[in-house]
């Protein structure tokens, strides 16, 4: 399934936040998102996923969801949002209840996406017995265990230090790599959205515009730590966002 955003743009009252934005997600690819802060990447994010609608402009999910799909579009969040009283397999567990999964059915997806994450042995242990990386897989196991034609990812390795978010880089292209997956990743980081993503849409300074999209055809598990031909394309991404980056900075905040 793919999605497309067609013509959105939208205004919280007075204030515009996005214009004209017509993008294409399709299936299988990963499309990063970046542009400086508060030009709408969170908000686009949650209208793909139906959460809140634009003024104008509509969101068209074309073709059919993956067989088993239990959700098409689901999120991942910064702060892993996990329950902390759920052990890890009850908080993937928590997701398939909600669709009426329990029984062998759930053990057999449950043990799937925990191999996948290379959670196996962490079934049983606490979210407060995690690392913020180990949070974070337990987060995309869950978020795997839907089987969604779409992952929404907002900052997923933001809140993580530098060295885990080498690692967990490394397992998303794993993961990528053996069962392809579709996502729309939204990253300050342009580390991030060249190790990670097909397709790298650069958004202007609020109203967010689409300013270029940047295809990078190096398949992901190529891609590598100080990979020169990256750092060429993480260099074009800031020279486009280098001064509005500046500007958003320097704005006011309305208090
Ligand atoms: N619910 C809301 N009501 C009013 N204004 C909002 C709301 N949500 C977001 N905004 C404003 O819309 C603009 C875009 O916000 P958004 O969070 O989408 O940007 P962003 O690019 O994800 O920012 P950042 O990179 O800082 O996370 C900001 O000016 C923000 O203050």
């Amino acid at each position: 399934m793919d999605i497309r955003l067609d013509a959105i743009s939208h205004s919280y009252g007075e204030t515009e936040v996005l214009r004209d934005i017509t993008l294409d997600i399709p299936s299988g690819k990963i499309v990063c998102l970046v542009g400086p802060s508060g030009c709408g990447k969170s908000t686009l994010l949650r209208f793909a996923g139906g959460l809140e609608r634009p003024t104008a402009g509509r969101i068209l999910q074309l073709g059919t969801p993956p067989q088993n799909c239990l959700n098409p579009l689901t999120y991942i969040f910064q702060d892993f949002a996990l329950l902390p009283w759920r052990s890890v397999r009850g908080n993937i567990s928590l997701v398939l209840e909600d669709h009426g999964i329990r029984g062998a059915r759930a053990d057999a997806i449950i043990a799937d996406v925990l191999a996948r994450t290379k959670l196996s042995d962490f079934a049983k242990a606490l979210p407060k017995q995690l690392s913020g990386g180990m949070k974070q897989r337990v987060a995309i196991a869950r978020a795997l265990a839907v089987n969604p034609a779409v992952m929404l990812m907002d900052e997923p390795l933001s809140a993580l230090d530098s060295q885990t978010r080498e690692l967990l880089m490394d397992d998303l292209v794993t993961l990528w790599t053996r069962t392809p997956f579709t996502a729309v990743y939204v990253t300050h980081n342009l580390n991030e959205a060249v190790r990670l993503g097909h397709r790298v849409v650069v958004l202007s300074r609020r109203p967010g515009s689409i300013r270029e999209i940047v295809e990078i055809d190096k398949p992901l598990s190529e891609r590598g730590y100080a990979d020169s031909e990256l750092e060429t394309i993480q260099k074009h991404l800031w020279d486009l966002m280098r001064e509005e980056a500046r500007a958003a900075d320097e704005e006011l905040i309305d208090a």
